[in-house]
């Protein structure tokens, strides 16, 4: 029994030695790691404060205006001259072109956007720029700011993006509008509306001048956005009558150009995107009373020129309604053939039952625009076409390098009604 006491007591011994040896290596091991810890943090503190000296240093080093080179070139403007220009939707398809036009001829740009179609990339080289400013807003909320010009051009303008919550568009065209109007009234300045083709509706009379008053559809799918935009026009008229507020008023025929989203839907993206993508060219076909059945008419406008019609229509002094639009006609099958060449794609051309309320034929008169303020397209369609191809494929590399984009939904429905706010 003692012998067993003794080993056990030798054994305890022996481990005591063991355990405090291994204590002693956990020690240093510890102090030694903990160093190093501290070591790589240490260095990777120097190394984050030396990457932003090193940028600080840079923006400081540098004279402003090399600085701001990185910026396209902007013309400067004298205090007389240069406005404060704000653009609703000026992050969208025809507001960013817009707003390249006019950051560029030195003026002070402040976008509005919801982004529910428009995109920050559309503005991106601008951010940052001492006479540009983004907000993130929308419309249907008021909004105080000090301005000279207002170009209102916030509303989804596709059918499908339309129709997609055609609640939210009657609001953003008639609340959103009101708005607009009351920033107008308040701080005297002058709004241009950004209306449509569409108030024409299905139009009875061709081509369509600025006299004719429309045959729309007030109850069909597309009366959210052709409605809402004939009322957002009464609204000017009110504002111009009862309260003076200058107000301009655009009925823009259908554009395309670069910077269209990928899921706009309309005609020219949806063929240059198939076309490229080898798939079928969906063609609706023209139904109702046509015994010709051919697809429908219509006219393409390149947006720099839709731009450029825009700005001599702000800085004229003509207040009634002005067509800006291309009066070329194609039908569509015609054009679905144009593309189909342009982009050298074995696509085939697919029909399509024609859509509820789909207009047959639209083609404006644009003698006023051509007598009042000396505007006509000038960019010709095939161009127009190449530099939009041009767009689309950089759009599907960007797509497949995993960047989401993402599609517009058919409207939720819930307990028979559409998703709104
Ligand atoms: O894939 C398609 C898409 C459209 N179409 C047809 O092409 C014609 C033009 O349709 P789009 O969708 O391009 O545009 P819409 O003319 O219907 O509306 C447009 O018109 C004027 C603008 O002011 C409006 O913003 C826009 O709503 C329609 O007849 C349509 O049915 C096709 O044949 N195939």
């Amino acid at each position: 029994m003692k012998r067993v006491f003794w080993l056990i007591a030798g054994l305890n011994r022996r481990m005591m030695k063991i355990l405090f040896a291994l204590a002693l290596i956990a020690y240093v091991a510890c102090e030694y790691l903990g160093m190093s810890v501290n070591l790589s943090i240490e260095r990777g503190e120097i190394k984050i404060e030396q990457i932003i000296d090193e940028v600080s240093l840079t923006h400081s080093s540098y004279p402003l205006n090399v600085f701001s080179q990185k910026y396209p070139p902007v013309k400067f403007l004298s205090e007389k001259d240069r406005k404060r220009i704000l653009i609703t939707g000026g992050a969208g398809f025809v507001g960013s072109h817009l707003t390249d036009k006019l950051m560029m001829d030195g003026h002070e740009v402040t976008v509005v956007d919801n982004f529910f179609t428009g995109r920050k990339r559309n503005v991106e080289h601008w951010i940052g720029h001492e006479n540009f400013e983004l907000i993130n807003h929308d419309v249907v909320e008021p909004l105080y700011i000090e301005v000279d010009q207002i170009y209102h051009l916030a509303s989804p303008a596709s059918p499908p993006n339309y129709m997609y919550n055609p609640i939210k568009t009657i609001k953003t065209n008639t609340i959103g509008t009101l708005n607009m109007l009351g920033l107008a009234k308040r701080v005297g300045a002058r709004l241009l509306l950004a209306s449509t083709s569409e108030v024409y509706g299905d139009p009875e009379v061709h081509p369509q001048n600025e006299e004719y008053w429309g045959h729309v559809n007030p109850i069909g799918p597309r009366a959210c956005y052709d409605e809402g935009k004939r009322v957002a026009e009464t609204m000017c008229y009110a504002y111009m009558k009862q309260e003076g507020v200058e107000v301009r008023v655009a009925r823009i025929f259908n554009t395309f150009g670069s910077r269209m989203h990928m899921n706009d839907g309309r005609v020219v993206s949806n063929f240059i995107l198939q076309a490229l993508q080898g798939e079928p060219l969906t063609v609706s076909k023209q139904s109702g009373t046509s015994t010709r059945g051919e697809p429908n008419v219509f006219v393409y406008l390149f947006s720099s020129d839709l731009v450029n019609g825009l700005v001599s229509l702000m800085n004229s002094n003509i207040s009634s309604p002005v067509n800006l639009g291309n009066p070329e006609e194609h039908t569509i099958l015609e054009f679905a053939r144009l593309i189909k060449s342009l982009v050298v794609s074995r696509s085939q051309i697919q029909f399509l039952p024609e859509a509820q309320d789909d207009p047959q034929r639209r083609r404006p008169d644009i003698r006023k625009a051509k007598m009042m303020l000396g505007w006509e397209p000038v960019v010709p369609l095939e161009e127009g076409l190449n530099k939009t191809i041009q767009y689309f494929n950089r759009e599907l590399e960007h797509q497949a390098n995993n960047q989401y984009i993402p599609k517009p939904k058919a409207a939720r429905m819930k307990k028979g009604r559409p998703r709104h706010n």
